[in-house]
């Protein structure tokens, strides 16, 4: 018996020794392979083995393979939210007024997106906090008021001569966070982390793109998996 394989001894086991041609090519060599009708007796196997003749040890008994190749397998599902389908969702915008230069673009941007992909105005609301750091809370309130199916978190953090930064970036990041699984709900976090003001103002309908369109997109998907896929 392969010392190197794990074995137990119990009472209701099958002492499987098959040659290796007998088993699948990863298993050790000399096993040797018992006819199933030979109950076991000392030595059990933690994983499935292959076994000549079509059978399979699955650690307690011995299966017969089907004798037909084609095992039948059920069809890989795959969810994924739905851009398009935007009817009824409705959406609230948490955007920090620190940096305004820079989160009023994004929100625009934003706002266009949602436009753009048929979200009713009805359907969105936004709400100004002082700073990134105060996204997180308002964000989980708006997550347990089950009014919306996404939250989109909107900040500029933009580093200056002090620490500070990190600690207003790391606690937006996890605020938002935090905010989505304790509610429930998608909270997308659309929150510039910049090392000066040139990158966040690129990021906000700059030569880099606007995030916070990018943002809404997300949030519409997410949306739409959480109401349409996962309900
Ligand atoms: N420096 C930045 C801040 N600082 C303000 C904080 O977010 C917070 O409002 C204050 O610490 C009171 O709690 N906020 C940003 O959004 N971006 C910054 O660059
Ligand atoms: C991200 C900040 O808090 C930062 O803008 C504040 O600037 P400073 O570090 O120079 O006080």
């Amino acid at each position: 018996m392969a010392s190197s394989l794990a074995a137990t001894t119990t009472t209701k086991c099958l002492h499987i020794v098959a040659s290796s041609s007998s088993i699948s090519s990863q298993k050790p060599n000399n096993f040797h392979y018992l006819s199933p009708n030979r109950p076991p007796n000392h030595l059990s196997f933690s994983s499935s083995l292959r076994l000549r003749g079509g059978f399979v040890w699955s650690g307690m008994s011995i299966e017969r393979k089907k004798k037909n190749k084609e095992q039948t397998t059920a069809a890989i599902r795959t969810l994924v939210g739905s851009i398009t389908r935007t009817q009824g969702l409705r959406f609230a915008v948490v955007v920090a007024r620190f940096n305004e230069i820079v989160t009023k673009p994004l929100l625009e941007g934003a706002l266009d997106t949602f436009r753009k992909y048929s979200v009713g105005e009805e359907d969105i609301d936004v709400v100004w906090v002082p700073g990134s750091f105060e996204i997180g809370i308002v964000a989980q309130r708006l997550g347990k008021s089950l009014k919306y199916h996404a939250i989109l978190c909107i900040g500029a953090v933009v580093r200056g001569d002090t620490s500070h930064y990190d600690a207003v970036a790391n606690s937006a990041a996890s605020g938002v966070l935090s905010a989505g699984i304790n509610s429930g709900v998608p909270c997308i976090f659309g929150v510039l982390t910049c090392e000066n003001m040139e990158q966040a103002i690129n990021r906000a309908g700059g030569k880099s793109g606007n995030k916070g369109a990018e943002a809404a997109l997300t949030a519409i998907e997410m949306a739409s998996l959480f109401e349409h896929q996962l309900k």
